[in-house]
């Protein structure tokens, strides 16, 4: 609707799905249309950026102001000057606007008018003008009056990705859905197709995966995931790339703009949510920004419409809400007290700077949850409340990635423990199988701390005392009992297989179902940048996750601490295996974060798992909780064992509490490979 149109106003017509005016006009205009009722759905305002805050009905249901900003004006959110006009306003009955139209369709609707080329302008175009759009009564009339839209980006016209990189084998399709509590449906239709591990096969001589959960790679290297459509397509066809030189494995460098809209909107009903973010002085109402979208076209809507749309997003928000509220509890105030606002609220131009670092962390927060989700894993999010540095560079995997030479010398040395095959239930011994009965788990850690297998397999210098041995027995609840416990005796854990004939529930089964707990990868300080923090509520005893990186192969000297390779990111095995370890400086997941502290909250337990006995055996790594750990809490282990702590200051100085008087042996190192 335009006001001025001939013989046409809000005295004869007391609703709209879009208004239009200028910041001049809404202000003259604004209390006759409360004191009339209008309803309406849509307000495109020109200069918006001239006033300090366009209100919107505070109990509409619906409507919303798109405020058509010129780059580089920032929308000052919070002043005074912005309460006050709030304040006097809303002593006038506010206007409940009608539901018309969805807030998504009503955008692409107004977006997609371009029918006569005059609207949308580019982002280009946008930042040289002070009146961004040009809308006029012939271009409103174009409007598709029923909220349809032009058909959704040409799919064809995204190349298709090759399936030999990281995350495309780990797609879920284009999903949405944050599984909270997984049916036992949905973790065998998971299972299925679950990947267990990664064969990196550079000589690519490796045509065919022997399974379908063993993929095989070219090269390590994380891409967009398949699944996510619109990010891929916007990486394609975007109008935006973003100037920044460094990459990040797996995150769009290109996305779509508000002039791509008309082009590649589509139904933007069927937009997927990428981050949401409260308004601070509407509770009911929030910004979405949008996957393969960039910031400019974040959105505010209302709680209710989103909700409908994307569920998910409810918890998002409790549980964001929930670890920031901690935080600010746990963390000098003054330090993150801004940067806390900003991920709840937006703020300091944010939404008009798209280059913004902050956005890369929405990005890697996402799409690593993506990753997550299409295991059946819970999210991983990025946070950076301290300061505006870059987020962590590196390949993510939730599962191990190993070289084919190295995988087929595992399969060897299984024929050695078929025999654990032959092997009976040791009597006495305690199981959380389901089926006790059959449970032959126990064997499986005989075997490998036999007696006379130190003297066939390990150097003298390996050799370990067996009495420091342990083999971890979880109880019903798949909980370990870490009474007594010694940082540097050695632990397994071996989980029960289809072997056991029991379910993919069975308390024997910590690590094969992956991780557990929610997860932030939060900046910690300037020294020890990155570590890990709860997200959810951890009970001591519980696993945590896998730490997953690249199986390397390394000389028994090079265990533990050397001064040419950063071995503060490997973690070793003690008992399966004492030549390799798996090293997550390059490859991981969100466990490669974990800084070490010298009374740590978690530990590194080497186990013995796959899901199937058909599944490749390798060595593998879990993360258990040591003491109950809190929402916001740090995640930490003890990287090193006493004997390698250094008794000098030299090395890098442990910060994992403000006097902490250890040196660690961790050198400044430059990798030859760094991503950078
Ligand atoms: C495995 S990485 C952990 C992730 C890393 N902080 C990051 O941002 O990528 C280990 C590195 O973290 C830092 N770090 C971890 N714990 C530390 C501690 N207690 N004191 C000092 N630096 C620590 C050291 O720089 C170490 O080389």
């Amino acid at each position: 609707m335009v006001f001025d149109a001939p013989g046409k106003d809000e005295n004869t017509i007391k609703q709209a799905k879009i208004i239009v005016m200028t910041c001049t006009h809404a202000a003259l205009r604004r209390n006759k249309l409360v004191k009339l009722g209008f309803k309406y759905d849509n307000m495109v305002m020109e200069e918006a950026a001239q006033i300090l805050e366009t209100s919107t009905p505070p109990n509409s249901k619906s409507s919303t102001v798109i405020m058509a900003r010129p780059k580089n004006t920032q929308i000052l959110r919070s002043s005074k000057a912005l309460t006050s006009r709030i304040q006097t306003q809303s002593s006038v009955q506010p206007v409940r606007a009608q539901s018309v139209a969805t807030r998504p369709q009503a955008r692409s609707t107004l977006f997609s008018s371009n029918q006569n080329g005059s609207v949308p302008l580019t982002s280009d175009q946008r930042a040289s003008t002070s009146s961004p759009f040009n809308l006029n009564a012939s271009t409103l009339s174009s409007i598709n009056q029923n909220g349809s839209v032009p058909s959704s980006p040409n799919q064809n016209q995204v190349k298709s990705k090759p399936v030999d990189n990281i995350q495309t084998v780990f797609d879920a399709g284009d999903c949405d859905i944050v599984p909270t509590e997984l049916t036992i449906a949905e973790i065998e239709t998971i299972n299925q197709t679950k990947k267990v591990i990664c064969i990196l096969d550079v000589s690519g001589a490796l045509t065919h995966a022997s399974s379908p959960r063993i993929p095989i790679v070219k090269v390590i290297e994380a891409r967009i995931p398949n699944g996510c459509l619109v990010a891929n397509q916007g990486q394609e066809l975007g109008g935006w790339t973003r100037s920044t030189n460094v990459d990040y494995p797996g995150i769009p460098s290109r996305y779509f703009t508000i002039g791509d809209l008309a082009k590649y909107g589509g139904d933007s009903a069927t937009w997927t949510i990428q981050s949401v973010f409260e308004n601070p002085n509407y509770p009911d109402w929030v910004f979405t920004k949008y996957l393969g979208w960039d910031a400019l076209t974040a959105w505010e809507e209302t709680k209710n419409d989103v909700f409908k749309k994307s569920p998910h997003v409810e918890k998002w928000i409790a549980m964001k809400k929930c670890f920031l509220a901690a935080i600010m509890t746990l963390e000098p105030k003054n330090l993150v007290e801004t940067g806390v606002k900003r991920e709840r609220f937006l703020g300091d131009g944010l939404l008009t700077n798209k280059e913004h670092v902050f956005w890369i962390y929405q990005e890697m927060s996402y799409l690593h949850s993506f990753v997550n989700r299409a295991n059946g894993l819970p999210s991983i999010w990025y946070m950076n409340v301290k300061n505006l540095n870059e987020p962590p560079k590196f390949h993510y995997s939730v599962v191990n990635v190993i070289e084919k030479r190295l995988l087929d010398e595992y399969q060897k040395q299984e024929e050695g423990l078929q025999q654990v095959k032959k092997l009976k239930r040791s009597t006495g011994t305690r199981t959380a199988c389901e089926n006790p009965e059959t449970c032959v788990r126990d064997s499986i850690f005989e075997y490998y701390n036999r007696k006379d297998r130190d003297d066939e397999e390990l150097p003298d210098a390996d050799k370990i005392e067996e009495s420091t041995r342990k083999n971890m027995q979880p109880d019903a609840f798949g909980r370990l009992d870490f009474k007594g416990f010694d940082a540097d005796d050695q632990r397994m854990v071996v989980e029960c297989s289809d072997a056991c004939g029991c379910s993919i529930n069975c308390p024997r089964r910590q690590l094969q179902r992956g991780q557990k707990f929610g997860v932030v990868v939060y900046y910690e300080d300037d020294c020890r940048r990155f570590g890990l923090r709860a997200l959810e509520p951890i009970e001591k005893g519980q696993f945590i996750i896998e730490y997953t990186g690249q199986i390397l192969e390394v000389e028994p000297e090079e265990i533990g601490v050397i001064e040419d390779r950063d071995t503060s990111y490997d973690a070793e095995f003690a008992i399966m295996d004492r030549r390799k370890v798996v090293t997550a400086i390059n490859i991981g997941n969100a466990a490669r974060f974990m800084a070490h502290a010298c009374t740590p909250s978690a530990t590194f337990i080497e186990t013995h798992s796959r899901q199937l006995v058909s599944d490749p055996l390798i060595p593998r790594i879990s993360v258990y909780a040591l003491k109950d750990i809190n929402v916001g809490e740090e995640i930490t282990i003890k990287y090193f064992r006493q004997d390698q702590m250094l008794k000098k200051k030299e090395g890098t100085k442990c910060r994992c509490r403000a006097k902490c008087k250890n040196w660690l042996p961790i050198y400044p190192y430059e990798s030859d490979d760094d991503m950078e």
